[in-house]
């Protein structure tokens, strides 16, 4: 496959052809239809299994396999046992891949057989169905393969083709063209697809898509490009299995019409058609309502395959209709996908007995009734015009329902807006009642309001007459007092003067008092806003103070608590510091004399071993002497046998040469006597012979006594040459034997001047040891002495160091307590001092301001008694001159009763 068919990773893989006249326009006429028995009583439906390797996902997940595929028994098992599930099924199908099948086996076994079909005028549907993930687009990228091989088939044959395509998708029950063009471009393929199509019915029941886009190609190439551009354009979503997965279906169609010559001229146009249907995730289908997939009865299942009836109708032809189908079914191996894997083989199962009854696409074209392809051409065109007029006429009906069902439910939604307007309305209404309500209260309320102004105003109106009345009264009272009216202004004179000396008492007395309270007032008022500012000022004062002896107290605290627990810390520190160092140095102690117990041990032992070495030394070197001697013993005994095996070899060497010399030389003797002999034979034999033959025999014989002598001389020559190399390789051994003597002579000379050597080596060497152990011993036993005395040395100095270290500490922390106790209680005295000092000047403005009040409460005292004593002056005053007054009325009213009298 090229690169531009290894690049069609895409969905669309499904094939299913897809174009109007599929499902209605493209029936080949019953008379010309050349179908075969098998067509006539129906085709099951092929049912191809395939099962993928388990992925990488799966194998990480260590998912067992429960898939087996027998490829020769067309058989898959299903088998798990668990302790909550038992299945054991087997399932045969048409054919079976196992993980391990490639795509070519595939392709070879099923696709290229349907592509020849159709080529033949058959219509064929492939799709795969399965849960997403289990190899549906894997498989179906086979499909540019199959591409490739029409268009090889139909170039090899030179024929007279034509080919067109669509392609559509089928998403939440939309079809949208996948090749539509864009309004305002000339590709017809561009991002945006056009609004969803119209699947309709033709008058015989075939279905159709309205207005699906048909499009004319050329090459292999071009239906590529075509799929790589309808695939973008397709609804893609994730699913949780695989988020490449696709959710909607896609249909792609080629529709192949091939002219050709049958063998009594008359020309025949098959019409194939290869469907490619990409379906959804079984699972998707199922999700949309596709449980019916499990449909009971195997009839059932061309209706209840995909229920989603857009695409049940779209598939109605390749499902129990005109069409052959092959289903590929994909599954998993793994255990995971179990329940899944068991309903597309239930389901894959059941299609197995869906039949088809397919009828080739074969028109035959007699020349008698139509002369070419133009004149069909041109038929074709008029058919299609009338079926573009029924297309139209079944789009303007179907337009007309949808506008009914668009006019229903906008007369749905009027209805409910007037129901809501209602709502409305009545709750409108129930405002305007609850209002009227509010405004009649308000009413009433106003009401009562000017009925109370009417009674104000009545009352007022009683009271103006209650008024004049009174003033009537008062014109009597005046009338009666008429006559008085001389008396009184007798005595009034006599009140008015002594009104006015009431007056001016009272005018003094109060001017007086005013005075007073004015003073009083003054000074209490300014004694009140002193006292209250001072006690303000105080209040804040002692706040600061408190504030401050606070502040200082907490600080004094804070810092005795932390010089306490500083003490106490260092106290604690000290005396944890003295603890370890006392720990310490006991284990230091106690570690040295350990170290000093052990070294004296190791040193004794290193004495005793070194001891036991010497002696193992001695022995070794004992038992290395008596070795060498046996060695050496040995050595001789080898190299006097090896000096008599050579010895022996040379014997032999010379007997053989001898033996060789003497074989020659009979080989030689032998061969002059056979010479010899033989032309005394030969010249016998001449003689007894005629001389007819003499010449003949002479040259007979002068050619046999060549080749005799050749013989001979080769022999010769062979002979001597075996001899040569015999004596070679004898003085080669000779040779050999003598460098070996030489050599091994040497060697044991060398041994020897070695073993001597190494004797003494052993013996200087053995002098050494002893003396090294016995320095060993000395140094051991004098550093044993030495670290005794560096022991005792350092045990002193340490308990020295700690003894001094752990006094140091103590005083220094008791300097630190004390300066630390010192300071404090510095600080505190300063402190109480300052205190004291802020209170005495705090104190003595309050003395101040208590002897202010008192002084002041005296002077209040003071004053409360003069205007005492002025009341009772003034009362006093009063009271005399009313007594003088009343005297006066008395006499005055005793005259004018003597005067009326
Ligand atoms: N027969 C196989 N051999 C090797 N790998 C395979 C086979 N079948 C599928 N795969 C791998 O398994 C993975 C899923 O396959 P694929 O995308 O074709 O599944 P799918 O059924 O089309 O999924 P979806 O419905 O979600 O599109 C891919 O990585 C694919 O390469």
């Amino acid at each position: 496959m090229d690169n531009s068919k290894a690049n069609q990773q895409r969905r669309w893989s499904t094939p299913s052809s897809m174009s109007r006249t599929l499902w209605s326009s493209e029936r080949s006429p019953s008379k010309d239809l050349q179908s075969s028995d098998d067509d006539h009583k129906g085709v099951n439906v092929q049912v191809v299994l395939r099962c993928r390797p388990l992925t990488e996902d799966e194998m990480n997940a260590k998912t067992s396999i429960v898939i087996s595929c027998d490829e020769l028994k067309q058989e898959v098992k299903v088998a798990q046992s668990t302790a909550y599930k038992q299945v054991d099924r087997a399932f045969v199908f048409d054919k079976v891949f196992s993980p391990s099948s490639q795509q070519k086996e595939l392709y070879d076994n099923v696709v290229a057989p349907v592509v020849k079909e159709v080529l033949e005028g058959y219509s064929w549907t492939i799709f795969a169905y399965g849960q997403t993930g289990t190899g549906k687009t894997y498989t179906m990228e086979v499909i540019p393969r199959a591409v490739e091989q029409i268009f090889d088939i139909l170039e090899s044959k030179g024929s007279d083709y034509s080919m067109k395509v669509t392609f559509l998708e089928l998403y939440n029950e939309e079809i949208t063209d996948l090749l539509c063009p864009d309004e305002g471009s000339n590709s017809p393929l561009n991002d945006k697809p056009k609004r969803p199509l119209t699947l309709m019915e033709d008058a015989k029941g075939s279905v159709f898509v309205r207005g699906l886009t048909e499009m004319i190609v050329y090459s292999a190439d071009e239906i590529y490009a075509i799929l790589d551009k309808g695939s973008a354009r397709k609804h893609t979503a994730e699913t949780l299995l695989n988020k490449q997965s696709n959710r909607s279906h896609s249909i792609f169609s080629i529709t192949i019409r091939i002219k050709e010559f049958d063998s009594d001229g008359s020309e025949v146009i098959k019409c194939g058609r290869f469907n490619l249907v990409d379906l959804a995730g079984s699972e998707n289908i199922l999700r949309s309502g596709a449980r019916e997939v499990r449909a009971r009865e195997a009839g059932e299942i061309n209706k209840s395959l995909l229920t989603e009836s857009k695409l049940t109708r779209l598939l109605r032809d390749s499902l129990g209709g005109k069409t052959k189908t092959c289903i590929i079914a994909t599954v998993s191996p793994s255990a995971l996908s179990l329940e899944e894997t068991l309903s597309t083989l239930d389901y894959a199962f059941r299609a197995k007995s869906i039949k088809n009854k397919p009828e080739v696409n074969r028109k035959v074209v007699r020349s008698a009734v139509v002369k070419d392809l133009y004149d069909q051409d041109g038929e074709d065109a008029t058919k299609k015009q009338l079926m573009e007029l029924q297309e139209l006429y079944i789009y303007q009906q179907q337009f007309t329902v949808d506008l009914k069902d668009k006019l229903d439910i906008t007369q749905r939604e009027l209805a409910k807006t007037r129901k809501s307007l209602f709502n409305l309305e009545d709750q409108y209404r129930k405002a305007n009642d609850a209002n009227k309500e509010k405004e009649k209260i308000i009413f009433n309320l106003l009401c009562s309001g000017s009925e109370l102004t009417e009674r104000a105003l009545e009352l007022r109106s009683d009271l103006e007459g209650a008024g004049s009345d009174i003033s009537s009264l008062f014109a009597r009272i005046e009338h009666k007092n008429y006559l008085e009216d001389e008396n009184r202004n007798r005595t009034k004179n006599f009140h008015s003067q002594l009104a006015q000396q009431l007056e001016d008492l009272n005018k003094a007395v109060s001017a007086s008092a005013t005075d007073q309270e004015q003073n009083l007032k003054v000074i209490q008022d300014y004694t009140q806003s002193f006292l209250a500012s001072k006690a303000v000022a105080i209040d804040e004062l002692l706040k600061k103070i408190q504030n401050l002896k606070d502040l200082y107290g907490t600080g004094i605290k804070n810092l005795d608590d932390s010089a306490e627990e500083l003490y106490k810390n260092s106290q604690s520190t000290l005396s944890r510091l003295s603890y370890e160092l006392s720990t310490h140095s006991s284990c230091i102690i106690d570690l040295i004399k350990k170290s000093s117990s052990e070294a004296d041990t190791i040193s004794s032992d290193l004495k005793v071993s070194l001891n036991n070495l010497e002696s193992r030394i001695a022995a070794f070197i004992q038992l290395q002497e008596e070795n060498h001697v046996r060695t050496n013993e040995t050595s001789n005994s080898i190299s006097e046998s090896i000096s008599n095996f050579f010895k022996t070899l040379s014997i032999c060497a010379s007997k053989l040469r001898l033996m060789e010399e003497d074989s020659q030389t009979i080989t030689n003797q032998k061969l002059n006597d056979f010479t010899k002999k033989f032309e005394i034979f030969s010249l016998d034999e001449e003689r007894l012979l005629l001389e007819k033959m003499a010449e003949l025999l002479a040259s007979s014989n002068l050619r046999k006594k060549n080749l005799i002598q050749a013989a001979v001389g080769d022999i010769l020559e062979s002979a001597s040459k075996r001899t040569n190399n015999l004596n070679q390789e004898i003085s080669n051994i000779e040779n050999f034997s003598s460098d070996a003597k030489e050599k091994w002579t040497n060697f044991i000379q060398t041994r020897e001047s070695n073993f001597v050597a190494n004797s003494s080596v052993i013996t200087a060497g053995k002098l050494n040891i002893g003396e090294g152990l016995q320095s060993c011993i000395t140094k051991s036993t004098e550093a044993a002495e030495h670290w005794k005395i560096a022991e005792e040395s350092l045990l002193c100095m340490l308990k020295k160091n700690v003894d001094s270290f752990i006094k140091d500490g103590t005083e220094e922390n008791e300097r630190i307590h004390d300066r630390f106790s010192s300071i404090a209680s510095s600080v505190i005295e300063e402190t109480d001092d300052a205190t004291k000092d802020i209170m005495l000047s705090v104190e003595y403005p309050l003395r101040l301001d208590h002897e202010a009040s008192e002084k002041i409460e005296v002077l209040r005292t003071r004053c409360v008694e003069d205007m005492n004593e002025i009341n009772s002056i003034h009362s006093q005053k009063v009271v005399e001159i009313s007594k003088v007054a009343r005297k006066s009325l008395l006499q005055d009213y005793m005259s004018r009763v003597l005067m009326l009298r």
